[in-house]
Parts: structure tokens; sequence; C-alpha cells
């Protein structure tokens, strides 16, 4: 099965119009000269995130975008029109990648930011733009050149402070949907998360949070058993994971071994990720009496060698989910500003800087000649204006 966080599309570039050779046609004019006008740019293709956005799932029914082509020259000097841009709406946290050259095109990370993934093609140049002093009557032009086509590779990779990470039916699901306002579907049964989900957890209207749910993980996912371990990847930019841990599992299975089977995953999956901050979340102790909940605590902790933070909740009946959310907030933010992870926003390399300028001094045979509009003198002299 696949999921709709990656998906591959084609963007292609205008193609540049092409240049036009024409002659001035008009009654008592002998020698009317070039007038072949450029041809336009082809437009390009952007992507720009949207925070409104939170999957890639229409990309996967609409593969290929193409951003117009530049209109050709005209007679009469009209330049023909630039090709329009080309848009493409994603969610904030996509990464581009070239899927040919393998190269990171780009991540974007901030609302309404726009990366260039193809760059239009340059217009042509019209036989105007080759008059000159020896050469009166030019039928040179040049072609448009062709538009950037690349195929790209997008990834969605949320950006949430809190990542959830547990097996199926721990009670991750309820657990976001107890402390924010996003509503997965939660069920009785395994995998009933199948794409992840976000959730802003709003402690005041200062205070905020973003907790991601992800599908559980079994024993063997990090070799592709279950729904796999590529959701773990949503999770590399969290500041902390939370292991969700359910008590008193319907199957019997023992919490234990059910955490080390989580963990010894996440160390297979990714020695970045279960270095990462993990706090571990009893969860659904209201399915135990009092005292047996400390009890099961402390056994779990002992067989775990667990160091870290440990929370006993209920995601059912918001038991201790308001302290542990709290926690996480001071957390938060008593971690280090993150570091801007520098984007290099690489100016998208042009191969045809020197286009013009090589198609032009290919066909320049008077060095002092200025193509430019100083000469134009020379024609008017002989224009005279009188209607068709
Ligand atoms: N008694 C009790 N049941 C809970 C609690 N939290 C979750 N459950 C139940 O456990 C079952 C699974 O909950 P989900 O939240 O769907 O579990 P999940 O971890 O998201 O599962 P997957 O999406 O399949 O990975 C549901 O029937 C929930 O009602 C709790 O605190 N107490
Ligand atoms: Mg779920």
């Amino acid at each position: 099965m696949k999921f709709v966080d990656e998906v591959e599309i084609r963007a292609e570039a205008g193609d540049g119009g092409n240049g036009c050779v024409s002659f001035r046609r008009e009654k008592y004019v002998e020698f009317g000269g070039p007038d072949g006008g450029d041809g336009g740019d082809g437009g390009d293709v952007y992507l720009v995130a949207d925070e409104n956005l939170n999957t890639l799932i229409d990309y996967r029914f609409e593969r290929f975008h193409r951003a117009e082509r530049g209109q050709n020259g005209m007679s009469r000097n009209c330049t023909g029109k630039g090709g329009k841009d080309l848009f493409l709406k994603v969610p904030v946290g996509t990464r581009a990648v070239d899927v040919d050259t393998g190269e990171q095109v780009g991540d974007l990370t901030t609302h309404e930011q726009k990366l260039m993934v193809a760059k239009g093609g340059w217009h042509g140049l019209g036989n105007n733009r080759f008059k000159s002093s020896t050469n009166r009557a030019p039928r040179q032009k040049t072609d448009g050149t062709p538009g950037e086509i690349r195929n790209l590779n997008l990834e969605l990779l949320l950006l949430a402070d809190v990542g959830l990470l547990g097996l199926p039916n721990a009670g991750k699901s309820t657990l976001i949907r107890s402390v924010s306002a996003a509503k997965p579907k939660v069920a009785d049964y395994p995998f009933t998360t199948l794409v992840p989900n976000l959730g802003v957890v709003r402690l005041n209207a200062q205070r905020s949070f973003v907790i991601a749910d992800i599908p559980g993980l079994i024993e063997g996912a990090a070799e592709g058993a279950g729904l796999g371990t590529t959701f773990l990847k949503h999770l590399e930019r969290c500041r902390v994971l939370l292991h969700v841990v359910d008590v008193m599992p319907v199957d019997e299975s023992d919490p234990i071994e059910n955490a080390k089977t989580i963990i010894s995953e996440l160390e297979r999956h990714s020695e970045k990720l279960a270095d990462k901050p993990r706090w571990l979340v009893l969860n659904k102790l209201d399915l135990l009496l009092e005292e047996e909940a400390e009890e099961v605590k402390q056994e779990i902790i002992e067989a775990l060698d667990w160091q870290g933070e440990v929370f006993s909740i209920s995601a059912f009946n918001k038991m201790g989910t308001e302290e542990l959310c709290a926690q996480l907030m001071d957390f938060i933010e008593a971690l280090p500003a993150e570091e801007e992870e520098s984007v290099e926003e690489k100016a998208v390399e042009f191969k045809w800087d020197t286009y013009h300028q090589d198609a032009m001094s290919e066909h320049d045979e008077d060095d002092d000649d200025d193509w430019d509009d100083d000469d134009d003198d020379y024609w008017d002299e002989n224009v005279v204006y009188t209607k068709e």
C-alpha cells in the first residue's frame, strides 16, 4: 500500500517563444527594415508552501504539471507574451528531491515560501535584433530554448514537536483526540490509523505545540511488517517522542515485551531517532485499580531499566493528560531554539545565461555596431507615414 505523503511529479517549465523573421511591408516604404519581434520567456514552475494543506494527496491523481510556453515573436516588432508561471501548492514541510540526479532541490518550511523547481526557457530573438550597418536585412533569428523538465519526488515531513510511538491499539489516536482538536479515527482493532495525523495542543493563547499521531509499529516493522517504518520519518524533526504503552492489552500480551518490541524496532530503524528524548507513557490506567497501577508502573520501569520520564494516564478519561501536556510544553520551551535548518536557497542554475550573447556574437559582423535603438534613425529617414 502506498501512502500519500510521498509522491512523484513531473514539472515542466514552458519553452521560450521563438524570435520572428519579418520585414516591414508598407506602401511607399521601399526598404522596410527588419521588424521581427522577440519571443516571450517560458513560464517557470514553483512549489508554494500552504499551511492549509496537510497531505500531498492531490498530486497522486495529477502527476504532470506544465507551465505555459512563451509566445513566438511577431512582425511589427511585437514581442511574444511570456508564458504564465505555474504555482503548485504543497503542505508546509514538503521536501523536493530531483529523482534523476538525487539532488535535494529544497525544503518548504514556512507558509507561502516559494521554490522554483523548473526554469522556463529563454525567449528567442527576432531578426530586428540582428540588423547592423553592414546587414540591413538580416534573416537571422534565434529560437526559444526549451523549458527545464524535472521529475520530482515530493516528501512530506510533518513538522511536529511531539511524536507518538507505540503498538497498534496502544491508544495513540485516543490521546491526540483528548488533548487536541484533531479527531483521528479510534477503534479497537489494529491499524486504525493509516495516515499520520497532526493535532495542535493549546495550553493558552500563547502556548501551544504540535503533536503527531502515526500508525502503530509491530515486530519486524523495520523489515516492512505491518505498515513498516516509513512513517517514522515524520518523527525526525520532533523534539520529543512519547512511547505509548497499553498496560492492559486486550490480546493479553505482556506490556513489557510490547514496549521492548517498540524500542528495538526504533533502534533498528534509525539511531538518530532512537537517541531523541523519549518519554514513557503508560496508558489505559483506568483499567487498573489504583494500587495495581503503581505496581505495574514499577515493574515496567525495572524491566526496561528505564531512566527517563514516566507518565501514567488514561487517554480515554483524560486522566493525567493535562499534566503530561504541561510538562511537554515546559520541556519544548526549555530547549534551545531549533537551529533553522539552513535551507540553501540555491538559485536554480540556468544553463543559458550566455545564450543571447552567444547568439548575437555569432552574427555580429561589425563590432562598433550597437544594435540597440540608437541607429533606428537610419530607417526612419526613409519612412513615409501613410495610411494603407
Ligand atoms: N479503557 C481505555 N481504553 C482506551 C484508552 N485509550 C484508548 N483506548 C481504546 O483502545 C483502542 C485503540 O485506541 P486507538 O486510539 O485507536 O489506538 P492507536 O494506538 O491509535 O491504534 P492504531 O491506530 O491502530 O495504531 C480503542 O478501542 C480505544 O477506545 C484508555 O485510556 N482507556
Ligand atoms: Mg491510531
